[in-house]
């Protein structure tokens, strides 16, 4: 609860002293303070500055914090032993003490921590065995704990989701061990270990021994008798002790930078705060979009059509309602299902503005019959009577459930019409960065799972109609919802039919890099639209486009650096922070998405691969399934 975590937070204030300049706002909200997130009032993230922590850690106060699942305390000057009890932490996911001063060995706490996915002890002065006890926190996929004074051997490591690991520049010696073996060179380098994945083979007996041949040169290491061995063994040692130590002066010269560094790091947790509001604030226009359209009920189709081109100046006196309803049998229509209404009928609709687009508007059209379409007016269509009919017949016969339906289209010289099937819940864009009020709907994982696999296979079935078939205009704000929240595409084929967008468009933030023209879209672009889309879904963040003056980030490179930075479980949108026991498919969500935006076509997986990859992550959430997703409220 607040009182008890803000007691907490003042007595670690106390407790590293007045030594220190972090929390010096005001403290009756410390969820407001620089460097903390709370959920429900209590703390669930605790990044201290860099260099601003001396002396030992106040254990008693942090060990309060029991909703704690990411400390940071990197890079500050912290010394002596780790204290001694931890071991409430249970939630403790992210645990970061690199760059500290931390000595003695590694306390038998941290194996209680059965939470932990990241840790990094790196860069400090711990000492003794490397425990074997790691093997008990079964979720780590980060183990760092390079430029230790760790001693002895290496113990097998066996954890299944360790994709981060290294032990370089400690005074390891023996063999590495079975488990390991498989992680690259750099994981041990500046180490007297040998024995694969290194070039330094080992002596017979060197699990065991010490003595163990460090070749690292590894030249001649080969059926050499035993004092040759010998000799061999201490001019590598030689080698490896001078690289040692200019590896270490190279690693204390790095830190050194990056302290001086750090202390611009306050500015750079603002800046992300700060796009972060303006990402909120960019996705709230949707929203306001959405009113404004609300304000034209009333009118109809006919009547949108004709202000629309009267505004246009076009075709002066020519009402395209009469023009249109002259000619009222040109409605098309596609597929068998009945022709429940015409032309005459669609004019006479009341309409309703849906949005503008990059290739005409969009209106909602109530039926006097009482059936609902969307009604989308293209403009610029800049090719023949001909060629537009027989493009739209190719749109017209696809026919997915993960797609929007093309119902009929009409075509004459000033109009051209296509009629949708009316998608009730309107678009994800909408949803995802509409509506921030209480009423709004929030989306749990199953369902942004599920718009993420309806997408994928809407899209994979496009590129299945051909090599060259692509949609080319892959974003949020064309990933249309049903009343039960599948995911249907569309806007498919249409950038066939128009001429290129005059200004920029919000597609920008999803275009792939390769990507001139949007007429020429290839479907590894798709691949990418659709990564910048599954970041969109994990971060709740609007991909933005600075042509657009939205000064926004580029989704794909900023999830990329908070990757890098090792702050994963903060790229999350806070909506899915709740579903904890995903975070595994979470990660390989966003991994997934980092790997749909890589910067090469070739580096991107088929389309069919990444529905595959998220209808799997699917069945494993589904498995570990302990949550409850939230009741979705039916809107009508
Ligand atoms: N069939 C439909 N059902 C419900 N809403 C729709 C339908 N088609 C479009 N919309 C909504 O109408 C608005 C305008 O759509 P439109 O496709 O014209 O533009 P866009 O998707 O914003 O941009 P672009 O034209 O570049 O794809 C969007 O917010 C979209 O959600």
């Amino acid at each position: 609860d607040l009182s008890t975590d803000r007691a907490a937070l003042l007595a670690l204030r106390a407790a590293v002293g007045g030594r220190t300049l972090f929390w010096n706002t005001n403290l009756t909200t410390p969820c407001n303070w620089q460097g903390v997130q709370c959920e429900n009032n209590r703390v669930t993230v605790l990044r201290l500055p860099a260099s601003s922590l001396f002396g030992t850690l106040p254990a008693d106060t942090l060990s309060n914090l029991t909703a704690l699942r990411t400390l940071s305390l990197r890079l500050n000057h912290l010394s002596g032993p780790l204290p001694g009890d931890l071991s409430q932490l249970s939630q403790l996911r992210n645990l970061y003490l690199q760059g500290n001063q931390f000595t003695e060995s590694v306390p038998d706490f941290l194996f209680s921590l059965h939470s932990l996915v990241r840790l990094n002890l790196a860069s400090n002065n711990f000492s003794g065995e490397i425990p074997s006890g790691f093997n008990n926190l079964t979720r780590l996929r980060t183990l760092f704990l390079e430029n230790n004074q760790f001693s002895g051997s290496l113990p097998d490591i066996e954890l299944p989701n360790l994709d981060q690991f290294n032990v370089s520049f400690n005074n390891l010696n023996g063999s590495v061990p079975k488990g390991l073996a498989g992680k690259p060179k750099n994981a041990f380098l500046g180490t007297l270990l040998c024995g694969k994945p290194l070039d330094s083979v080992c002596a017979d007996n060197a699990g065991e021994s010490p003595a163990a041949s460090p070749s690292g040169s590894a030249n001649g290491s080969g059926n050499s008798g035993k004092s040759e061995k010998k000799k061999l063994s201490g001019g590598a040692i030689a080698g490896i002790v001078i690289g040692s130590v200019v590896g270490l002066i190279l690693l204390l010269l790095l830190l050194f930078i990056l302290c001086r560094k750090r202390s611009g790091n306050k500015a750079r947790s603002v800046d992300v705060a700060a796009i972060k509001n303006q990402e909120n604030e960019a996705g709230e226009k949707p929203a306001a979009e959405a009113e404004n359209a609300g304000m034209n009920n009333g009118f109809s189709v006919a009547a949108a059509a004709a202000a629309a081109m009267s505004a246009n100046g076009s075709t002066k006196g020519e009402n395209p309602a009469n023009s249109a309803a002259a000619a009222a049998k040109k409605l098309v229509f596609f597929g068998n299902a009945p022709r429940v209404f015409d032309l005459e009928e669609l004019l006479r609709a009341s309409a309703e503005v849906l949005g503008k687009g990059t290739f005409g508007t969009a209106y909602k059209a109530v039926l006097e019959v009482g059936t609902v379409v969307a009604v989308k007016r293209l403009k610029d269509v800049t090719i023949s009577e001909r060629e537009f009919k027989e493009k739209i017949e190719g749109v017209g016969a696809m026919d997915n459930e993960n797609l929007v339906p093309l119902r009929a289209y009409y075509y004459s010289r000033e109009e051209k019409l296509l009629v949708y099937d009316y998608m009730p819940m309107g678009s994800l864009s909408a949803l995802l960065h509409g509506n921030k009020g209480a009423g709004r709907t929030p989306l749990n994982w199953e369902i942004r799972t599920r718009i993420a696999l309806g997408a994928a296979r809407g899209i994979e079935y496009l590129h299945f109609q051909g090599h060259s078939v692509s949609h080319g205009n892959i974003k949020s704000s064309n990933i249309l919802l049903t009343k039960s929240y599948d995911a249907r595409v569309s806007d498919f084929g249409l950038n066939h039919l128009v001429g290129p967008p005059s200004s920029p468009t919000r597609v920008a933030g999803y275009r792939a890099p390769e990507v001139t023209d949007p007429r020429k879209v290839s479907q590894k672009a798709d691949v990418y639209s659709l990564g910048v889309l599954l970041l969109e879904l994990l971060t709740g963040k609007a991909p933005t486009h600075a042509l657009l003056n939205e000064e926004g980030v580029d989704l794909p490179r900023w999830v990329q650096s908070v990757v890098r930075e090792e702050w994963t479980s903060e790229v999350f949108d806070l909506e899915l922070l709740r579903y904890q026991n995903v975070e595994d498919e979470m990660v390989q969500l966003l991994q997934l998405g980092i790997d749909c935006t890589a910067q090469y076509p070739d580096n991107r997986p088929s389309i069919s691969e990444v529905a595959r990859r998220i209808e799997e992550l699917r069945r494993s959430s589904l498995r570990d399934n302990q949550d409850q997703p939230d009741h979705v409220r039916e809107t009508d």
